[in-house]
């Protein structure tokens, strides 16, 4: 079903009508179903359901917001962290501190301190010198911090360069052929208890084979492991599962997702960790954006809408696509450059675009928000915070409020010698 959906010639979220929340809310604002969440949950949690023991792990950077993180814990899922502000997010969920996976490839040792006195489910290391800090918190308090090594197998995923992850010259994980030696000296910490190993080799991904070649190469390491007699209960299999952003995109679903890891992980005798961020949330959210006005251009008008980059940053950081969509479509058709009011060359959503005509005033959306969206939001040029919005059947509530340019304003201070 798809939770954005025309009714009555407009754009509707589940049964709220956009132009409803644009004149109640403004704009621009981002707006997600609950239902698509619940639902794209759902659809994950089942894709794995012929695997004996799966821990779930939500990926919250892909969308924090408080609301939606009940949302999907709900539906049986804990978080996969990589800050102090993220875990204080997912613990503030009601998420139970035994379902925190902690990653991030540069913890603090306030970081890590936080998680160990949170009592947080598991570490993802990332080097060797983060496991002896934090063996030697957990000691100190008489703890011991469950653990496992994020390895790189140096598998490139076929994704854009700046969202790979699994490529050796990639900042994370250590090297696989580290990986043996390496564990060793860390299980013979006290204060640390080794769980498994862990990767994620880039998000956006749309081939399956480098995640079964990944999984392939984890499983040749947890066998060597074994062989050199430690115990291995977990492999954190990370996240990565791409979305469709565009017609032609296509994703493989969680389906046929699961049923490559079912048959892949066949008798592996372990707990198996995910961490699906943007497969659940991509699809769930829409930028909502008021026209301006239409600038005409040399080469094509420019749709001068309210949002910008610092709303929205994945079309400047990556050349990604989003579509964008009249709320209200006038049965007419345009090809037309869509910018924000930004004062960068870099703020334009879509170039020679062919798309819903629009005139200034109208309403648009730029679709598959949900991901990577409010999340990376800034408020480069003073520029209000973007507010985030909750549908919910038939009915909404703003989940994170618009955050003006003066509030950001008054938290600055001049010194008295200026
Ligand atoms: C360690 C880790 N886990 C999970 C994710 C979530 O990835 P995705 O949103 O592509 O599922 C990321 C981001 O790429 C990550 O770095
Ligand atoms: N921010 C990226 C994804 C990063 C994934 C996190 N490792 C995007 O929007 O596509």
């Amino acid at each position: 079903m798809d939770h954005f959906h025309y009714r009555d010639g407009a754009l509707w979220c589940e049964d709220v009508p956009l132009t409803r929340i644009a004149d109640e809310v403004g704009t621009p604002v981002y707006v997600y179903s609950a239902a698509a969440f619940r639902a794209q949950a759902r659809a994950f949690r089942d894709a794995l359901s012929g695997v004996p023991d799966v821990h779930l792990a939500y990926a919250i950077k892909a969308n924090p917001n408080l609301a939606v993180l009940r949302v999907v814990a709900a539906e049986g899922y804990g978080a996969d962290v990589v800050s102090g502000g993220e875990m204080a997010r997912a613990l503030a969920a009601g998420i139970p501190a035994s379902g925190i996976v902690f990653s991030g490839v540069g913890k603090t040792r306030a970081e890590l301190l936080r998680g160990l006195e949170a009592g947080i489910g598991q570490f993802n290391l990332e080097l060797e010198e983060e496991g002896v800090v934090l063996a030697q918190l957990a000691h100190e308090r008489g703890l011991a911090a469950r653990a496992v090594l994020r390895v790189n197998p140096d598998v490139d995923a076929g994704t854009h360069a700046k969202i790979s992850t699994g490529r050796k010259e990639n900042k994370f994980g250590v090297s696989i052929d580290q990986a043996p030696a390496m564990y060793a000296r860390l299980s013979a910490l006290p204060g640390l208890s080794m769980q498994g190993v862990a990767i994620h080799i880039g998000s956006q991904l749309f081939d399956l084979a480098p995640l079964e070649a990944a999984y392939r190469r984890v499983k040749a390491l947890v066998d060597e492991l074994r062989a050199a007699g430690h115990q291995v209960a977990r492999v954190d299999l990370g996240g990565g599962l791409g979305v469709r952003y565009k017609a032609g995109d296509d994703p493989r679903t969680p389906a046929e997702y699961g049923a490559m890891v079912e048959r892949v992980t066949k008798g592996w005798d372990v707990q198996l960790m995910f961490e699906p961020g943007r497969v659940i949330a991509g699809n769930a959210g829409v930028l909502l954006t008021r026209v301006i006005w239409v600038k005409p251009g040399v080469v094509h008008p420019y749709v001068i809408v309210d949002a910008a980059m610092n709303d929205l940053a994945r079309p400047a950081l990556y050349d990604a696509w989003h579509d964008v969509d009249a709320v209200v479509p006038r049965g007419e058709r345009m090809t037309a450059n869509v910018a924000g009011p930004v004062c960068e060359t870099g703020d334009t959503f879509a170039m020679a675009r062919e798309m819903d005509a629009v005139k200034g005033g109208d309403l648009a959306v730029l679709r598959t928000a949900g991901a990577y969206g409010a999340t990376m939001a800034s408020t480069y040029n003073s520029r209000a915070l973007v507010p985030e919005v909750l549908v919910d059947g038939d009915r909404y509530a703003v989940v994170a409020d618009r955050i003006a340019a003066e509030t950001i304003l008054a938290a600055e201070r001049v010194p008295e010698w200026l």
